[in-house]
């Protein structure tokens, strides 16, 4: 199957149908992103010669000291995705409750939800790693034309529209799916154009990579250490490496591609986990079901999680399918 290069948008497999988005609306704000995703890039890319490095000195509903980057990361964001009278609410790691949109245009009424972290791996930004945006998609559940409800932000991973991630890396890539697998786009910058460069994403049958922060490991369930243990001891033709970046869209982008597993399990300092299940563990397990691989909390999938709050945190197991089973396997023999 040979793809042409196309832009973001559709492209064309040779001999077959091309891809389309479900909606008109959806591709346009899925435009909208990839719009504000080229701005926050220009930023990223300059961060060290402006004075949007650093801290913005406040700190969000998560109690985390905010980077200048966070914020002008999620002003843009907020900002593109008012604009298109597509969007009716908002929620992002930055913002303590979500925002309400009114549609311009009361004959059309808007109904697409999304959720955001705007700037993730905020402690990479300063000594200049990669860092990522994530972004959930749902249609709202309340009557069109009426204030949103905290309800329409708090439905199950499994209702996702659409989901994706960017990542501001040696290059810039898009990487979401609307339900239909997983499509990656590289930005050439110089043009300011998306291109489809990875078609069909999917883990590797087996991978061997594992991307823990292992300072915790003291703090970890007995389960999850025993599956460190095992990697570590694994003899195998392919022994296990460990790889950890410290940002949740970097390691799981290289763990899509090379085959691995990402843990953030819960521990004294994190009872629940660090990650938050609305903005970053749902949309980041949407592409790693799509792609063939896994997530839950260890037990649940991650997708079936009823949601209680907006920032409310969960333990997260995501990648190749094999890994994250036989973790599982561990939590179930050895559990807490
Ligand atoms: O520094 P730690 O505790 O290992 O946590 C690293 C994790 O925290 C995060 O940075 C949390 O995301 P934010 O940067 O958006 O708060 C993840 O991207 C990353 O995987
Ligand atoms: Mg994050
Ligand atoms: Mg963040």
């Amino acid at each position: 199957m040979t793809v042409k290069k196309q832009t973001l948008g559709e492209f064309i497999i040779e001999n077959q149908h091309s891809f389309k988005y479900s909606s008109g609306e959806l591709s346009s704000l899925l435009n909208s992103i990839r719009l504000a995703a080229k701005v926050v890039n220009h930023e990223v890319n300059k961060a060290g010669l402006v004075d949007i490095i650093g801290a913005y000195g406040d700190t969000n509903i998560q109690g985390e000291d905010q980077q200048k980057l966070d914020v002008y990361a999620n002003n843009k964001f907020i900002q593109t995705l008012t604009r298109r009278n597509i969007v009716c609410g908002i929620a992002s790691e930055e913002e303590d409750s979500f925002i309400s949109i009114n549609s311009i245009d009361e004959n059309h009424q808007n109904k697409y939800i999304v959720l955001i972290d705007p700037l993730d791996g905020s402690s990479n930004i300063d000594v200049n790693v990669s860092v990522g945006t994530i972004f959930s998609i749902y249609r709202r559940v309340t009557p069109v034309g009426t204030p949103v409800q905290l309800e329409d932000f708090l439905q199950k991973g499994s209702e996702q529209v659409a989901a994706g991630y960017v990542v501001y890396g040696t290059s810039t890539m898009l990487v979401y799916t609307t339900g239909d697998g997983v499509n990656g786009f590289t930005l050439n910058p110089a043009i300011g154009t998306f291109y489809l460069s990875h078609p069909n994403m999917t883990f590797p049958e087996d991978g061997n990579m594992y991307s823990v922060n292992e300072g915790n490991y003291l703090d970890f369930p007995l389960g999850v250490k025993k599956y460190i243990k095992y990697c570590q001891e694994e003899e195998g033709d392919r022994p296990y490496t460990s790889r950890y970046i410290g940002s949740l869209v970097s390691d799981f982008h290289r763990n899509m591609i090379k085959g691995g597993i990402y843990m953030y399990p819960k521990g004294s300092r994190n009872p629940n986990g660090k990650l938050r299940l609305l903005y970053e563990c749902n949309p980041i397990a949407f592409i790693a079901e799509q792609a063939n691989g896994k997530s839950s909390d260890g037990y649940t999938r991650t997708m079936d999680v009823e949601p209680t709050e907006l920032h409310q945190r969960v333990p997260f197991i995501c990648g190749s399918k094999n890994m994250v089973e036989k973790l599982e396997a561990f939590m179930e023999e050895f559990g807490e």
